[in-house]
């Protein structure tokens, strides 16, 4: 019925009487405008349908798949009142009405990815709304559960899993309200690979060990350009920022409350959409990707091509100067008394300690580059998503993406990284591997966050996407968080 009418019906069990259960948004019957939901069908196509199973009812009108199909109805009395309001939201959750077996009707469901924005049009049942996937290019809605019920949906999937250590890690599209014993996995996991990568060490050629060993004293990854001082690529900064310590928790509490609760807590969270206005701040432009997928690269060309339009935010250390550093240019140079204070009262977006010393990307600093009329550019680590995604900044977030391994290995023939022990060492097979497997855990946890994704293949070819990327952040108009547009009392 679903499918040639657009309804569902269901039947009355103790006087076997059948009723249109729903009627779906966009549908034959909904354009119709003839049917509605509480409607009770008497005949269709002149069988009486009294008695018979839905199923039954289904084949009668499918016999009639072309041409008219007659239903006798006794209308029902009093239809409910839709008092419907547009609602947008971007789904925090994968579903698929194919595997949900409390759906009441399979082929009316609407399956939908983590981060597709839908189009609630109707929510009159409390479980089961009506929705349409954006772009939509049909008129018909699909039922999708409602955001209590996908709640509840979560919660049962997340307590019917057997004990496993690292299970809320596969878990977490379910259940985005574990996000903070995610964090301490995580950290498990990297301390894993730090592990393993101590064993690599060990195994290593040791000549080629010391000669590539990392100094003491701290090279930039880039040259300045004429004139002007690429800020923000500091080696310790992003050594450090392996070993992060994210400010998630308490940032989300005092800065970003109902995004980020919205975003943890909620399947769904409610989208608008937002077109930045010519004298608005811009919006932050923050690149993740895993490590080595050339981030930096990507980011340090486009500021080097456009000085004057982008320029990153330069960091916090609490390491003393070196003689020919000057605050405010390597970096801002600080006690520890100020750096924890600034922690104490959430001024960072991510910081964390290298070898004894403590670096940080602070609001301030974005800030600062924003007040210049210019747009800043960052990097940042999966666990400071929710610390950039406020009113303030309005993130723009860019995944930067591994192509295949064999591209992987066609591109990266003459590229090198720096590891926690070695700097510019070629690129080997495993750390291919790596990228993917690194790749593979972000997009299945963090996805949902993403607001545009770049496969980093050809660099020229990504440099251009990512010029285009920021310009289209900043000219034309993006879904973005409600709260961000209506912003609550206390963020
Ligand atoms: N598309 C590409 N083709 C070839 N080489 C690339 C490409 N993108 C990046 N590279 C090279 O890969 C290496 C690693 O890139 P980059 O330093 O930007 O990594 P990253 O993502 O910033 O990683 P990390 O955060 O761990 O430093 C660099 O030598 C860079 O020049």
């Amino acid at each position: 019925l679903t499918c040639t009418v657009g309804a569902t019906i269901k039947r009355n069990e103790v006087t076997g009487e059948i009723f249109i259960a729903r009627v779906i948004h966009g549908g034959l019957a909904d354009r119709s405008g003839l049917l509605h939901a509480g409607d009770r069908i008497i005949e269709v196509n002149g069988f009486p349908v009294d008695g018979m199973e839905p199923e039954q009812v289904i084949q009668v009108v499918q016999v009639r798949s072309q041409g008219t199909i007659m239903f006798k109805v006794v209308p029902i009395t009093e239809r409910p009142v839709h008092n419907q309001t547009m609602l947008y939201v971007r789904s925090m959750a994968d579903y698929s009405p194919q595997q949900d077996p409390s759906i009441p009707c399979a082929d009316a469901g609407m399956s939908f990815r983590k981060g597709d924005v839908l189009e609630i049009v109707d929510q009159t049942d409390a479980l089961w709304w009506q929705a349409k996937k954006l772009p939509s290019n049909t008129d018909c809605a699909g039922l999708i559960p409602s955001t209590n019920l996908l709640r509840r949906k979560q919660r049962d999937f997340w307590w019917a899993q057997p004990y496993q250590p690292h299970a809320c890690v596969q878990t977490l599209e379910f259940s985005l309200c574990f996000y903070s014993t995610l964090t301490e996995v995580s950290t498990v996991d990297e301390e894993e690979d730090m592990m393993a990568i101590d064993e690599k060490c060990l195994e290593a050629d040791e000549e080629a060990f010391e000669s590539e060993e990392l100094r003491e004293e701290e090279d930039d990854f880039t040259s300045s350009i004429e004139g002007i001082y690429l800020t923000g690529f500091r080696r310790s900064m992003r050594l450090c920022r392996r070993h992060f310590h994210s400010t998630t928790q308490p940032t989300c509490h005092t800065r970003c409350p109902s995004s980020c609760h919205s975003a943890l807590n909620s399947p769904y969270e409610e989208v608008v959409r937002y077109q930045r206005q010519p004298q608005d701040p811009h919006r932050l432009i923050a690149l993740l990707g895993p490590s080595s997928v050339g981030v930096n690269e990507l980011r340090r060309r486009l500021i080097e091509m456009n000085p004057n339009v982008f320029q990153g935010a330069l960091a916090y250390t609490t390491r003393a100067p070196k003689s020919y550093e000057e605050s405010g240019r390597e970096y801002f140079f600080t006690s520890r008394e100020v750096f924890d204070n600034m922690v104490y009262n959430n001024r960072f977006l991510e910081y964390g300690e290298y070898k004894g010393n403590l670096y940080g990307t602070s609001i301030e600093s974005v800030r600062e580059v924003l007040n210049r009329g210019k747009i800043c550019v960052i990097d940042i680590e999966p666990n400071a998503i929710q610390a950039v995604r406020t009113h303030e900044l309005k993130a723009y977030i860019i995944y930067v993406k591994p192509p295949p391994l064999e591209h992987l290995r066609e591109t990266r023939q003459d590229s090198c990284i720096t590891t926690n022990y070695y700097v510019n060492r070629p690129f080997k097979g495993d750390d291919f591997q790596e990228m993917e497997e690194a790749a593979r855990k972000m997009e299945s946890h963090f996805s949902q966050f993403f607001d545009h994704v770049i496969v980093n293949d050809g660099l020229q070819d990504s440099c251009a996407q990512l010029l285009t990327a920021a310009r289209k952040a900043q000219d034309e108009p993006q879904w973005v968080p409600a709260s961000w547009i209506r912003p609550t009392v206390d963020s």
